[in-house]
């Protein structure tokens, strides 16, 4: 009989004495195994052999189970500092011992949350006990991790842990279980006699190609039958970017709080970067090395003159009766320069200005989420570009508690509860404030914006009468803060993490 060539090397590698995986069967035939898949499942057609099937289960640790199996379940590390603190004697306040732990973040939500189901102790009004019978070393959860951290992708049936046990730790979402069809081939005994009776290799074409067109021949040729069933290689689809993603969620919530979006040029005069923010000519972000200046054209063309002269009058005089400017040269042409905007409070200011949709009457509330440029030094946290998270509001009698309360808000519905203020300083705001926010995972305060109450000597030039509270904020270190990545570089540029990008969900 004649078979294509791949049987032939599956038949010949097969054994009627015992059931060969197709992953084997893919080794000694030095076949794709989806080759090898396609050919069995042909020759079990032809009665040729015999195929079985069954699906195997394998599991291992999740990051948030590898991080446990090395530093210890939450609920044992909280375990062992209440017994440090002398909790088996008496109640001791939860505060000291959860400092006394180095638990934080959301793992102390989850140490105490499993402290008293697995015994350890109890928990009431702010104290917390702990039991001198329970046994850490008998947790049969922690045992697993330590068990599990051993193995990685193990067949679920070999590890050495009851199934109970397995199912507590998948719904603490510590373990990961993947399921996989494994396909097992047996000689018949038809396929015996015919190996002995001798098998000829047929030519069988696989593909199509331009040659076989061209000249005629596809014609003649047998074509290898199709397999829908053969397992194939795994295609990853395009998708959003989770930077973009957010920044759509960003929006929305945005939007949701009342805001209307801003749109304005990527490269713009120095005049709406720098000089509309009352920021000095001769202020060091203002040197060539911080900025990128543009070569064609490398100046603007229009400014608005009135605007221009009341700017210049600031800078020079300052603003109101006892105001005070730089006293430094000012100078138009300096102004017009051209640079990639290194802020996106460019777009503030002309819209501030009135420039792009007329007069603004108070309340009102704008934002953008666009890219900004700085010549920055590359390393975890910076690149050369990053997302802005604009905004700014303008009201009569606007404060800092104001401008808190929006950040609270805003953050909030990212899951973020616990940013903190720093004191700053701004050219163009006073007061002024840092925000930080806290790293899930690594636990170190990361800062995630600027932002501040803009200053007489910045509005009364654009015409503004009311108060305006504004901020930049840096969209990827939200993404930071919501997903846990340490490094920028693992979501942007040529050394990104691509599992991460393609696992990553963002949710709304
Ligand atoms: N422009 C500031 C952010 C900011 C905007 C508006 C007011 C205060 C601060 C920055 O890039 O860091």
């Amino acid at each position: 009989m004649q078979l294509p060539e791949s049987q032939v090397a599956v038949l010949e590698a097969a054994s009627a004495d015992e059931a060969t995986s197709v992953d084997a069967l893919a080794r000694t035939t030095d076949l794709p195994p989806e080759t090898v898949t396609g050919a069995a499942f042909e020759l079990a057609e032809e009665g040729l052999v015999a195929i079985e099937e069954r699906v195997d289960e394998t599991i291992s640790l999740t990051d948030e189970g590898t991080t446990y199996a090395d530093e210890g379940l939450p609920e044992v590390r909280l375990y062992e500092a209440a017994l440090e603190a002398g909790a088996d004697d008496d109640p001791v306040s939860m505060g000291q011992v959860i400092g006394a732990s180095g638990l934080e973040g959301p793992q102390v939500d989850i140490a105490l949350s499993n402290y008293a189901r697995k015994g350890y102790g109890s928990i009431d009004s702010g104290e917390i006990t702990a039991d001198p019978d329970a046994d850490p070393g008998a947790d049969a959860e922690a045992n697993a991790l330590e068990t599990l951290s051993d193995t990685d992708d193990a067949p679920v049936d070999t590890v050495d842990v009851d199934a109970e046990t397995l199912e507590q730790l998948d719904r603490r979402g510590l373990l990961e279980r993947t399921e996989s069809t494994v396909r097992e081939v047996t000689l018949s005994e038809l396929g015996v006699t015919e190996l002995m009776a001798g098998i000829e290799t047929a030519e069988t074409i696989g593909q199509v190609t331009p040659d076989l067109l061209t000249s005629g021949e596809w014609e003649d040729v047998e074509f290898a039958e199709y397999n829908v069933e053969a397992d194939a290689e795994r295609v990853e689809g395009g998708r959003v970017h989770i930077l973009r993603q957010t920044a759509e969620r960003v929006k929305d919530v945005l939007v949701g709080m009342g805001f209307q979006e801003m749109e304005g040029p990527h490269v713009d005069a120095d005049f709406w970067i720098n000089d509309c923010l009352f920021m000095p000519q001769d202020h060091p972000a203002r040197t060539h090395w911080d900025r990128f200046a543009l070569e064609h054209p490398t100046h603007i063309d229009d400014l608005p003159d009135d605007l221009v002269e009341r700017v210049e009058r600031a800078h020079r005089e300052g603003v109101g009766d006892d105001g005070e400017g730089y006293r430094s040269p000012w100078d138009e042409e300096f102004a017009r320069a051209l640079a990639l905007r290194g802020h996106t409070t460019s777009l503030s200011a002309r819209y501030l200005a009135g420039h792009e949709i007329g007069e603004i009457e108070p309340p009102a509330r704008y934002f953008s989420v666009e890219k900004v440029y700085r010549n920055d030094t590359l390393d975890p946290t910076h690149l050369l570009e990053f997302f802005q998270i604009e905004g700014w509001v303008m009201a009569e009698d606007l404060s800092v508690r104001d401008l808190m309360g929006t950040f609270e808000e805003f953050y909030a519905q990212f899951g973020i509860t616990d940013i903190e203020f720093k004191p700053h300083y701004n050219p163009y705001t006073e007061p002024s404030f840092e925000l930080f926010g806290t790293h899930p995972t690594t636990g170190e305060l990361v800062e995630i914006g600027n932002s501040g109450i803009f200053r007489e000597e910045m509005l009364e030039p654009l015409g503004v009468e009311c108060d305006v509270m504004a901020w930049g904020l840096a969209l990827e270190r939200l993404l930071m803060l919501m997903y846990g990545f340490e490094d920028i570089r693992d979501i942007h540029g040529t050394l990104c993490d691509l599992e991460l990008l393609r696992e990553t969900e963002v949710t709304y």
